[in-house]
């Protein structure tokens, strides 16, 4: 006869097998967290038999998180020599940073499956496994053999827990234990967890006595009353419930900047004026470190403390300000402001609640709720219905609505809510009601909320912004790199390229950005983007927008340039102008150009 613990195994793999092969949701006897794990790793294509960690063998062997790990690790290595047992530690990418296996069968068998030092065990590589399902997730599980999604990792079973920075709550890692499966399952969680915890405690001593006197002075002014309070170091930024839920990260560049000006004056009220045009006034402290001056102390108060800003009379209820990531499959991007539209998306998915997402085209408002909507467990993708496209015929705006397939596991997108016509707003409102009460989860995209009529307006219990791409710069690198994997996963880009990225105002957002990536893929010779495989407008930053007869003009110079690598006098001779207007036109377009190679 099975015991319980072969039983359930059976039965999980049986599910899993189902959900493979099936369209279907994983069926509920599976615990919840491995459910929605296994959805992204479906969703993200992950294989199943074979395991493609990726290995990137220079890795810094001196960070703050391998320093912190390292005794940690060596005293639990020393007590589990013999044992069937591993512990490892990743950083926050999962990339494995440290490793102490108790015996050498298990030793060879990690190695086999890669689970060693300077491979990713992301849940992106790997599928479901406990480093990466802890990293996506942010907090400690188990996955017991046959719940892992690559059936190579079906022989072991795994507790993982996050670490984080005890200053900042970001997760800077994970500890994980491995083991053969077997009846140690109960002792894994507690002894991982406990692990993690004394890292943690060694990355507080690491932390800069910058981070702890900024601590101190955030805890004593939060420790009392309940106003917005704001602290600004140079790589921290601590805010209390209050602020957080009415600061973007522009507001916190507003602020930094006005209280560097400020200086020393914690007697002065000092009017600021944030991103969104709102007010708010501003006493500001130094705080001192025994380095030195640490950053800023900010005590807010706002006009009125109650009111969602920019919004009078609205009933929509804005996100706040999320400070921690929210991964979404298949999306890059760690923004403040994006995190804040990341969660306000899966939460409304979750619950169906109506949402107006705004920003401007290309931002990724329908990724975010295609994305969301994934993760669901939903039966279908969202069906978009472009309010745009009946523009000369209104009267089939409402029918194309009705007509989309509406229940719950739903999901219709209405996208450019503005552009509907006076005349059919009562029936549009009147269909987006009917799919919501049919279970269907209802969402509207705009690129301005106040462009969208009253009657709409309604129509949505709740709104969110998502950044335009030049407030969110520093994401480049995780754009261009989830981009790029979407063209060629073999694709990569030339140290040089993400500085002439980063000085461009992407007016089309990701959506330009991606354009661009594909057409620099495009025209490459080799698996890597160089400069000159860039555009010609990436080659210039002018300093005002240009008319299309000017670009037209850039375009043409950057090409003759990049055509003779950069030669001003063969560019000229080539456009049968003379040098002299080269440089001119050069620095009038803020034309630069990679250096010769
Ligand atoms: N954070 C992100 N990570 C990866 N890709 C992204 C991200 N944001 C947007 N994209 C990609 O950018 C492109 C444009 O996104 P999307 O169509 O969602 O924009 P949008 O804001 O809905 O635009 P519009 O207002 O024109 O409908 C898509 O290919 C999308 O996958």
């Amino acid at each position: 006869m099975l015991s319980d613990s072969a039983a359930r195994d059976r039965t999980i793999a049986e599910a899993r097998l189902r959900f493979l092969t099936n369209a279907e949701p994983p069926a509920t006897i599976v615990p919840e967290g491995i459910r929605n794990s296994w959805q992204r790793s479906k969703y993200l294509g992950v294989g199943t038999d074979e395991v493609a960690a990726p290995y990137q063998p220079d890795y810094d062997r001196e960070s703050r998180l391998v320093r912190a790990a390292t005794p940690v690790l060596d005293r639990l290595g020393q007590a589990l020599t013999g044992s069937n047992v591993c512990v490892i530690v990743t950083d926050r990418k999962g990339w494995v940073r440290g490793r102490r296996v108790g015996e050498k069968r298990l030793s060879a068998y990690l190695d086999q499956v890669r689970l060693a030092p300077g491979f990713s065990y992301a849940e992106q590589f790997v599928g479901t496994n406990g480093i990466g399902v802890a990293l996506e997730e942010r907090r400690p599980n188990v996955v017991l053999g046959t719940e892992h999604f690559n059936e190579r990792l079906q022989s072991v079973s795994c507790a993982a827990a996050p670490i984080r920075n005890p200053v900042t709550g970001r997760v800077e890692g994970v500890m994980n234990l491995t083991c053969w499966n077997g009846p140690a399952r109960p002792l894994m969680s507690a002894l991982v967890q406990e692990a993690a915890d004394d890292i943690e405690r060694a990355l507080y001593e690491f932390s800069s006595s910058h981070q702890r006197a900024l601590l101190e002075a955030f805890q004593q002014v939060t420790h009392y009353g309940d106003r917005p309070v704001l602290c600004l170091g140079q790589d921290l930024v601590l805010a209390n419930s209050a602020a957080a839920a009415r600061l973007t990260g522009d507001d916190h560049r507003l602020l930094h900047e006005a209280a560097a000006e400020t200086g020393h004056a914690p007697r002065t009220r000092k009017p600021v004026r944030l991103a969104r045009g709102e007010t708010v006034l501003m006493r500001c402290r130094v705080i001192e470190s025994p380095a030195g001056a640490a950053g800023y102390l900010l005590e807010l108060a706002f006009d009125d403390p109650h009111r969602t800003p920019g919004r009078p009379g609205t009933r929509f209820r804005e996100e706040p300000a999320a400070s921690r990531p929210w991964p979404l499959p298949g999306l890059a991007g760690t923004d403040r402001a994006w995190n804040a539209a990341s969660r306000a998306v899966s939460r409304c998915a979750r619950e169906r609640t109506a949402l107006l997402l705004h920003g401007e085209s290309g931002t990724g408002k329908c990724a975010l709720v295609r994305a969301a909507h994934a993760l669901t467990g939903a039966v279908s993708a969202p069906v978009t219905v472009d309010a745009a496209d009946f523009r000369d015929a209104g009267a089939g705006l409402p029918a194309a609505l009705r007509a989309a397939a509406t229940g719950p596991g739903r999901a219709v997108i209405l996208r450019n809510v503005d552009a509907v016509a006076p005349e059919h707003e009562f029936t549009v409102a009147r269909a987006l009601d009917a799919a919501g009460e049919a279970g269907t989860w209802v969402v509207g995209t705009v690129h301005r909320i106040q462009d969208v009529p009253e009657t709409l307006r309604h129509r949505f219990a709740e709104a969110s912004a998502v950044p335009a791409l030049r407030h969110r710069l520093a994401d480049l690198p995780a754009l261009v790199d989830c981009l790029l994997r979407r063209i060629s996963p073999t694709l990569e880009c030339a140290p040089e390229v993400l500085p002439l990225l980063r000085r461009h105002d992407w007016a089309g957002n990701v959506r330009q950005l991606h354009t661009a990536l594909s057409q620099a893929a495009a025209d490459r010779k080799t698996h890597r983007i160089e400069p000159r495989d860039l555009p010609p407008s990436l080659h210039s930053a002018a300093s005002r927008s240009l008319s299309a007869w000017e670009e037209a003009e850039r375009d043409t110079l950057v090409e003759a340039l990049l055509e003779v690598d950069g030669n001003k006098l063969l560019a000229a001779r080539r456009l049968g102008i003379s040098r002299t207007t080269v440089y001119r036109k050069m620095r009038a377009y803020g034309i630069t150009l990679p250096p010769r190679g």
